[in-house]
């Protein structure tokens, strides 16, 4: 790896405090592009406002997993910063402008992480390493001296096993592991650090899955709104900001696709799958605008701008 390379990583670790989650900030300080991990909706305006700082783009949005307890920030993110493409597994069963899946990269600017599936908390489950820094994001796989729980959401005790010991225990050891959450306060592991003080993980298989299929843990506050909202990658249950978006103008492009611009600036293309699920995930009657025709295009753009607002 060039020196060069090596200086333009930026990485940031975010914190919030009410579902203690782990957001991570990854960025190119050279090609101005950046990424972030596991964002939580309440602190996405807080998380953007970090990439402005430091003069970054975000391109993505990504979930190691469906979350079970916090919506994720990936949908607000979206509306907030046109550009932005959301991220999970195709293994989540969730909705996304990308799928990833086991060997995949994630590329911003001259960096990139490679996807390794590793199921068991959820079917969806992965984690992210980059070789070049030597690190690792686990998601709830595999916590600080724990690992994700396996009670709910296609939870296995045993997949999950395997996943830490496969795909996250042959890592090299000097390699750091970071968390989608940690209870205690603690900020980062490493792979030697695991493999050696784990208390579930260093159990053999038959122990590891008694233990987890008797930890009687309460179920996460926020299950019954975080999952539903999770599947469509938080594009629903918005914060009331970014639903009340207005049309302000509407045309077609050259293929008679329509196009909006909101009062918020935003510009969005009907056709487009996000824009249809947004609508169609809040009953809006802009959901019955999949195509216009290029004849009709001004008919029903004024139309538009007459009856509707959108609302994301
Ligand atoms: N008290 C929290 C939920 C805590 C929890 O269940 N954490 C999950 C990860 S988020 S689904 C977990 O896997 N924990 C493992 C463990 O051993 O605690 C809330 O109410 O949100």
């Amino acid at each position: 790896m060039s020196e060069g390379i090596e200086k333009t990583f930026i990485f940031k670790q975010l914190f919030d405090s009410d579902s203690c989650t782990y957001t991570y900030l990854l960025g190119d300080a050279g090609k101005r592009e950046c990424i972030l991990i596991d964002p939580v909706l309440e602190q996405a305006k807080r998380d953007l406002q970090l990439t402005k700082d430091l003069n970054l783009n975000l391109i993505y949005a990504v979930n190691t997993h469906m979350h079970a307890d916090h919506i994720t920030g990936s949908g607000y993110l979206k509306c907030l910063s046109p550009g932005c493409k959301s991220v999970i597994s195709r293994n989540s069963g969730a909705q996304a402008d990308v799928y990833i899946d086991e060997g995949d990269f994630i590329a911003f600017g001259d960096h990139k992480l490679k996807v390794l599936n590793t199921p068991g908390h959820t079917n969806g489950c992965c984690s992210f390493y980059s070789e070049e820094q030597g690190i690792a994001f686990t998601g709830d796989a595999l916590l600080i001296r724990g690992c994700g729980r396996t009670d709910f959401q296609e939870g296995d005790p045993a997949a999950l096993y395997r996943s830490v010991h496969e795909k996250i225990f042959t890592l090299p050891d000097s390699t750091i592991l970071y968390p989608a959450h940690d209870y205690s306060g603690q900020t980062s592991t490493s792979v030697e650090e695991e493999k050696r003080l784990n208390p579930r993980l260093t159990k053999s298989f038959e122990e590891f899955v008694h233990v987890m299929q008797n930890l009687k843990l309460d179920y996460p506050r926020y299950i019954d709104k975080a999952i539903p909202a999770n599947k469509v990658c938080g594009l629903f249950d918005l914060p009331k900001e970014s639903r009340e978006e207005k049309i302000v103008n509407a045309d077609t492009d050259a293929v008679g696709n329509l196009r909006c611009t909101t009062d918020q600036g935003v510009a969005t293309n009907a056709t487009s799958a996000p824009c249809v699920q947004r609508c169609q995930a809040t009953g809006n009657r802009f959901a019955d605008v999949t195509t216009v025709p290029l004849r009709n295009g001004p008919v029903l753009a004024e139309e538009i701008l007459r009856n509707c607002s959108v609302r994301l």
